[in-house]
């Protein structure tokens, strides 16, 4: 691995819990810790809110890059604001960085219930929930492009966060790397299920024209026909067997075939 495990840096959303783990990690690991959002207020001398009431979010986002680009060999934990993916310029810094990159991920239920508790982002204030969920969609790609590992916090306390990354921080670089790669064997895993809930929604819509053309659920040639066209897309590869086709696709098909049945009362 050619990141230095010195400096570690936490992004994600708002309300993900950077500012918390980050000072329990540090607390943990008994490092520095620094929270942007605070070295910002610092050198502005006004709040978040004062700022983006002055000088609107592209003043926020002027100091935002300036503080991220001085603590990139910080020594220690640094917590991002969730708007650091918003600039080119900051995503470039990210991908050059020398830290080690953490995303914590979530849900946007847990984490705008979270937000509304604490009432203090000023972006919340300003966007309804669309523009929210819109914003987490638009992000979500962003923060995994520049992580190196994503660590989940659904269901956790900070310090079970905390001390997990902590394990992390702690391994050698063997076990790190490993960790790595089972981190992104987990990303495809989250695509993959992501995807089948996107088929999932689509045989809704089908199963819709089937009611409207009295057609049954269940058409044998089309079945044989997606699994064909599979094997013959995937006939050279050594990992995508026919085997596997034939037994991926009866799970989707069994979970389709159900889920139309259930829509159309059958
Ligand atoms: N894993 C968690 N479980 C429960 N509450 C949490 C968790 N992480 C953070 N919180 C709470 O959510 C709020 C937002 O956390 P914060 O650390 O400020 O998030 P961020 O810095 O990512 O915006 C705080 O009130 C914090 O105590
Ligand atoms: O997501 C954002 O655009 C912002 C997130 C905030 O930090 P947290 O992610 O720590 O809440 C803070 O930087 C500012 O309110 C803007
Ligand atoms: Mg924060």
């Amino acid at each position: 691995m050619s990141k230095e495990p010195d400096t570690l840096m936490l992004v994600g959303f708002m309300g993900a819990g950077k500012t918390t783990v980050g000072k329990e990690i540090a607390r943990q690991h008994h490092s520095k810790f620094i929270d942007i959002d605070s070295e910002i207020e610092r050198e502005a001398g006004m709040s978040i809110r004062a700022i983006f009431q002055e000088y609107g979010e592209s003043g926020f986002r002027d100091l935002e890059t300036k503080v991220l680009a001085n603590v990139q060999t910080f020594d220690g934990i640094v917590a991002t604001g969730g708007g650091v993916v918003e600039r080119e310029d900051n995503m470039a810094i990210l991908h050059e960085s020398p830290a080690t990159v953490i995303y914590l991920h979530g849900n946007l239920e847990s984490t705008i219930g979270r937000l509304l508790i604490e009432g203090q982002r000023p972006l919340l204030e300003e966007k309804s929930a669309a523009e929210f969920f819109r914003l987490w969609a638009q992000r979500d790609p962003k923060y995994q492009s520049v992580a190196n590992f994503m660590v989940e916090t659904i269901g956790k306390t900070p310090e079970r966060i905390a001390a997990e990354i902590v394990a992390l921080f702690s391994s050698n670089e063997d076990e790190l790397a490993l960790l790595q790669l089972r981190s992104e064997i987990d990303a495809f895993d989250r695509q993959i299920f992501g995807v089948i809930e996107k088929r999932m929604q689509t045989v809704e819509a089908v199963a819709k024209y089937k009611e409207k053309f009295g057609m049954p659920t269940v058409q044998q040639g089309r079945m044989t026909k997606m699994r064909k066209l599979l094997k013959y897309d995937f006939e050279n590869s050594e990992d995508v067997t026919d085997d596997m086709i034939d037994k991926i696709m009866a799970i989707l098909t069994d979970a389709a075939i159900n889920k139309e049945n259930k829509q159309l009362k059958r």
